[in-house]
């Protein structure tokens, strides 16, 4: 947030966001849980976290392209924590908002059923077949940036679903993944099957986050794309 304020722009902002951020957040793991493993966006990848039983899975920035844009809020910090085999605690911040959501207290919201499903999309890259599957679901198109911010829009009631394919990586999913669960939603890969992490490669590229009742309906869009 104070560096946003100090004349830095476009690439040189992003990437000095990036880099303090990790710096920030491997110096705090370090302290308070020196025995942890970390895999973040910008570190390099310690394969020690392969037989580790603690690994955090961390997003220094995510949505570093509204991160650099000026009064943007749709940015933010996700930690999660990985403890043998699956997804335990997570929290996604998002500083320029004021809000953290966390697996303590996700800040879910009611959601009104407000009769056309409301779909969470990248603001600067959505993905084609996401387009066809709102027009098969006669669905509104809710764009932002960050895939922590997408996934908490679902938690908040602000949308119904999430759903990406086409890339992403561990880091962009597991902490907003971690607090969607907290709050009931559904969380899993497209096909249905289960999202894993800390697998030997950190790309995982399709998602869907949604509240449970409109599951249903996404299935059977996808199924007819
Ligand atoms: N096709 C793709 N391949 C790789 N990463 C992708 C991607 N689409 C989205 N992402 C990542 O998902 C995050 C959210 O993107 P978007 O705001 O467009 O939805 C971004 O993380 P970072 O900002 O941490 O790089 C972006 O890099
Ligand atoms: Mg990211």
């Amino acid at each position: 947030m104070e560096l946003r304020g100090q004349g830095l722009v476009g690439k040189e902002l992003k990437d000095a966001g990036d880099r303090t951020s990790h710096e920030f957040l491997m110096h705090a793991l370090a302290r308070h849980r020196p025995g942890d493993v970390v895999l973040s966006e910008e570190g390099a990848d310690d394969r020690a976290r392969l037989v580790a039983e603690r690994v955090w899975i961390v997003d220094p920035v995510d949505g570093t392209r509204e991160y650099s844009e000026p009064g943007r809020t749709d940015w933010a910090v996700h930690v999660a924590l990985w403890e043998k085999g699956d997804l335990v605690a997570g929290a996604v911040s998002r500083p320029a908002a004021g809000v953290v959501h966390s697996t303590d207290n996700p800040l879910a919201g009611d959601s009104v059923d407000a009769g056309r499903i409301r779909l969470a999309v990248s603001r600067s890259r959505p993905p084609e077949f996401v387009s066809r599957l709102a027009e098969i679901l006669h669905a509104e198109l809710v764009p932002m940036g960050s895939a922590g911010v997408k996934a908490m829009s679902v938690v908040t009631g602000e949308s119904d679903a999430y759903v990406h394919a086409g890339g992403q990586y561990e880091w962009d999913s597991a902490a907003p993944v971690a607090v969607a669960r907290a709050a009931g939603l559904h969380t899993s890969r497209l096909d249905g099957s289960p999202l894993v992490y800390n697998q030997p490669n950190p790309w995982l590229p399709d998602l869907i986050i949604c509240r449970p009742p409109v599951l249903a309906a996404i299935r059977e869009g996808l199924d007819k794309l």
